[in-house]
């Protein structure tokens, strides 16, 4: 490398003081230093020096931006600004979410020369089948989550919507996780059936004697969540009365046990969660306005599974192993056809549910369609019938498009393998997963 084409050796020293991954990348993508934490943390064995950001983290032979996603690099190049995005990432530890944030260094003569890419992973969910926490790789997935890691590190009170049982709660969880106050708890409150009383007494608290059976004193939840953060789930629940003391804890940062005179203050950061049309219910007046702009700063739908079916297989896989740990479930391809053709009105919920009945009915290790319940079966039964009645046969592309998706889910190794593998070019790879995997 040309002397003047080098970095400063001060920015270099200073980058490895960094206890963040961090990585300086020159204009066209090329790794010309990493520092310690990088190397500890990131690299897998080979020095990354020389290479390119894109064949490191992602595996491509191409840029992102080429291959279907955004690349903080080109936009930068472009808004000549600090870009930030949620990527899948390959690391020592397999392929994780991983926020970047990436800023340009400018020369002498005001042009970027270097890029500096920070990296920190987002341990809260998963692009690969784990037991726990939240698991997807979909667009719609994605594209929420890329949501998710934005607004989680600021105090923004943060609106979850979306249907019953697509994952509200974990999504609330893993904005904990992802924020500042993940040392301190994270207490959910379910809105749904508590009355106005029982309610201001569960979140605020009560002193001895404030009502008949308050025995003795006792914190609220608020109080409970102090330092981290309260969820407040079916938030569209709360009776009118109940929406004007959570506007003023909102409002003003305060509130009473019942049976108190003092204020206390609380410390908390508020997530909710809805499923049901709180702009309706505020025309209907059964739901404050006040209140919704007090709790909707930062809105964040959580897509329906049938938003982001190409997840399916992911799910399976690892809800299963969830649901019956201990054995080794797998699921043969036509009863992956079925499930996968269905459309879960009740969401990963269903589809959870749905497993665990299967693995009930399953003796040995492969959970075939005769395990699955005649409802699940019999719509998409009805729905092939239906097609092949219509068009005379089967969509070669809908069985295409299937066979394609599970071989993506299931490949775990460089797009380039997975390419030979199914005898495509990388180029039609690439054009396959847009196309797919964008419905
Ligand atoms: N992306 C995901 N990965 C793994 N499991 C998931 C995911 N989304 C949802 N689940 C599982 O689905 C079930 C329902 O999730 P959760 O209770 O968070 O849904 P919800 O949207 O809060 O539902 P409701 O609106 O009915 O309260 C849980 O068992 C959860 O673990």
């Amino acid at each position: 490398m040309p002397i003047e084409n080098r970095p400063l050796p001060e920015l270099l020293s200073f980058l490895d003081t960094l206890p963040e991954p961090h990585i300086l990348c020159d204009r066209d993508y090329r790794i010309v230093a990493a520092n310690a934490a990088y190397r500890a943390g990131f690299a897998t064995g080979r020095s990354v020096v020389g290479r390119t950001c894109y064949e490191i983290s992602h595996h491509y032979s191409v840029p992102c931006d080429q291959a279907g996603e955004s690349c903080p690099l080109a936009r930068g190049l472009k808004s000549g600004q600090r870009e930030r995005v949620l990527h899948l990432h390959h690391t020592a530890r397999g392929e994780e979410y991983v926020n970047i944030e990436l800023s340009p260094i400018r020369d002498a003569s005001g042009e970027i020369a270097w890029f500096v890419e920070k990296m920190e992973p987002m341990n809260a969910a998963r692009g690969l089948s784990d037991h726990h926490g939240l698991v997807g790789r979909a667009p719609a997935f994605q594209h929420m989550l890329g949501l998710v890691a934005r607004a989680a590190p600021s105090n923004a009170s943060i609106l979850l919507q979306g249907e019953s049982g697509t994952g509200k709660e974990l999504v609330a969880n893993a904005i904990h996780e992802a924020s500042h106050r993940a040392d301190h708890p994270f207490v959910a409150v379910d809105c749904s059936g508590l009355p106005e009383t029982l309610f201001e007494s569960e979140l605020f608290g009560h002193e001895r004697g404030a009502f008949t059976g308050a025995t003795s004193r006792k914190a609220g939840l608020v109080e409970a969540a102090s330092g981290g953060t309260l969820f407040l789930d079916e938030l569209g629940d709360i009776p009118l009365g109940m929406q004007v003391k959570l506007l003023r804890l909102l409002e003003t940062g305060t509130y009473r046990r019942v049976g108190a005179t003092d204020l206390r203050r609380a410390d908390i950061r508020l997530v909710s969660a809805t499923h049901r049309p709180l702009k309706q219910m505020i025309a209907e007046g059964r739901f404050r306005q006040d209140l919704y702009y007090r709790i909707n700063t930062f809105p964040i739908t959580v897509p329906a599974l049938r938003e982001r079916a190409s997840d399916i297989p992911l799910l399976i896989e690892s809800l299963l192993g969830r649901v019956a740990p201990g054995r080794r479930l797998n699921v043969s391809p036509a009863a992956m056809q079925v499930l996968c053709r269905y459309a879960f009105p009740g969401n990963v919920r269903e589809l959870r549910n749905v497993l665990e009945r299967a693995s009930l009915m399953c003796d040995g290790e492969e959970i075939g369609p005769e395990h699955l319940a005649e409802d699940i079966r019999a719509p998409v039964q009805a729905a092939a019938l239906a097609e092949v009645q219509a068009t005379g046969g089967v969509h070669w592309q809908d069985i295409e498009r299937n066979g394609f998706l599970q071989a993506v889910h299931s490949h775990r190794g460089s797009r380039k393998e997975l390419a030979q593998k199914l005898g495509l070019s990388e180029r039609t790879l690439y054009r396959k997963l847009r196309q797919y995997q964008a419905d």
